[in-house]
């Protein structure tokens, strides 16, 4: 492995990488960044934790510094708190030539904003709906000459996921130069190679970790399997044994909705576990503020939703444990991620009920590796279940004495307004496809009783009487 001044850095990044302690490139660095640098489209997809973020800060700062103005660089990226996350590194390893990055995502005052784009900064690190709110509504800031458009967990932002970030994408591309350098990292690009092409505009330099495996060998995955309602009981006994057992570990659980979230951390709370949590639905100084005390384990428990899954590098985290099994494989690389990065060991525990062996079945596939059962007194469980299940009620019955799920819809209707929706028609055309849901699943439930009862019927033709072939046929048809 080369060093960084022999991949074409200047000596001065070289000096400002040492004392962040990074002396040598990682593999996605190394091949990289040539390419960057010779002025290529690059696509890089490497495991979580490998250095995909300075892969593209370091080109970037090297191109600005020979030729240096603003907007120099814009880099998208689909949460606000990966976008303060990078806008840092922009900002420690740019330091020496006094770089001004500026940061735009939603949740924040839009004035100030404004009046940060219309600066001019070197780099712009957005999320892409605030950004392209601003280009609709103002005309105080020009991206025609940037030089850099890089997209951040490329995948996400351009699946149509929960969030779609496709038409604030659109928005943004047209008012950017046809003449840029794209750049497009992530854990998991392979899943829409395609699609990300086609955002490349020259014909891309792509680069992809060869490994068996998809997440990282330091990483011990492990699962438990155990019903809904011991579920909690599980959770709350291996923290009680991670906390006696190790002062500075700390610990995310990640959790399916934004109102479990809310309920598990009232509910580890009421048993004196220093928890706190990060979900869409609190506000975002609130979001902010939590991910800094956790970072500074003043908390040493974060309980998350997926928006805390990707990308964010926390190093004291040694311990994830998924609540839910992740419906998507891709999502569980992600979320394990938050653990066992840049070389460092971590352990990963997913809680599997009977309902999701299916999912952890292709998990195992997509990341070519068995996860290990987790071993657990289940003694030691048993003796807390009543407590655990108790306190979770009644966290519940809290819950819903505040205006929660009250504010949880208004969010929902003014975010269909924002995507030009009706949300009457919405709600209608919701519960007409639940309505068909429910018929659906009623039909299956009745197959798969009238199967069982032909079943059992054929084990007790079996049992009475030796049956002859035909007769064996017939009850089995
Ligand atoms: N060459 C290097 N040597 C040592 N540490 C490094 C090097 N490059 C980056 N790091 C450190 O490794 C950690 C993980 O890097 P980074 O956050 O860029 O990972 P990533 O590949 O983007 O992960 P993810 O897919 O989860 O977003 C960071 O703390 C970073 O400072």
């Amino acid at each position: 492995m080369g060093d960084f001044s022999s991949l074409g850095l200047s000596d001065w990044l070289v000096k400002q990488c040492k004392q962040l302690g990074i002396n040598k490139p990682t593999p996605v660095q190394e091949n990289c960044m040539p390419a960057i640098l010779q002025g290529r489209d690059c696509m890089g997809c490497a495991k979580t934790g490998s250095g995909k973020t300075a892969a593209f800060v370091l080109p970037v700062l090297q191109k600005l510094s020979e030729d240096p103005y603003g907007i120099f660089c814009l880099v998208l990226t689909p949460t606000r708190e990966l976008a303060y996350q990078i806008a840092e590194q922009f900002r420690v390893l740019g330091k020496p030539l006094g770089l001004k990055e500026c940061i735009i995502v939603g949740g924040m005052d839009m004035v100030t904003q404004a009046l940060e784009l219309s600066n001019q900064p070197h780099v712009v690190v957005a999320t892409p709906g605030r950004l392209a709110d601003h280009i609709r509504s103002s005309n105080t800031f020009s991206m025609k000459r940037i030089q850099f458009l890089i997209l951040d967990e490329a995948d996400r932002l351009l699946e149509q996921g929960c969030t779609d970030f496709t038409k604030d994408l659109e928005v943004i591309l047209e008012i950017l130069p046809a003449k840029r350098q794209t750049l497009l990292f992530s854990a998991t690009l392979t899943d829409t190679l395609q699609e990300l092409k086609s955002i490349a505009m020259n014909e891309p330099f792509f680069w992809e970790s060869k490994s068996e495996t998809r997440t990282v060998e330091e990483l011990d995955q492990r699962y438990i399997l155990t019903p809904e309602k011991v579920k909690d009981a599980y959770l709350v006994h291996l923290i009680q044994t991670f906390t006696d057992e190790h002062d500075d570990w700390s610990i995310i659980i990640f959790t399916n909705t934004c109102k479990s979230c809310q309920i598990l951390t009232m509910m580890l709370r009421e048993f004196n576990f220093p928890t706190i949590s990060l979900h869409s639905m609190m506000k975002q100084k609130q979001r902010f503020a939590n991910l800094a005390m956790f970072k500074a384990s003043v908390y040493k428990i974060l309980i998350a939703t997926d928006v805390a899954a990707r990308g964010l590098d926390i190093p004291t985290v040694q311990v994830i444990i998924n609540h839910n099994t992740p419906g998507l494989p891709k999502i569980y690389i992600h979320r394990v991620g938050r653990t066992a990065r840049a070389g460092r060991n971590g352990v990963s525990i997913t809680l599997v009920t009977q309902y999701d062996i299916h999912l952890i079945h292709s998990i195992e596939e997509q990341i070519q590796t068995k996860l290990k059962e987790y071993p657990v007194e289940e003694k030691e469980v048993l003796k807390i279940l009543t407590q655990v299940n108790v306190t979770r009620r009644e966290c519940e019955i809290k819950l819903e004495s505040t205006d929660f799920d009250e504010k949880k819809e208004i969010n929902k209707r003014k975010q269909l307004i924002l995507e030009g929706k009706d949300p009457e028609l919405e709600a209608k055309r919701k519960a007409e496809l639940e309505k068909i849901r429910s018929q659906k699943k009623k039909f299956k439930q009745k197959i798969q009783e009238s199967i069982q009862k032909q079943k059992q019927l054929k084990k007790k033709l079996m049992k009475s009487r030796p049956m002859k072939k035909k007769e064996a046929a017939q009850a089995t048809a």
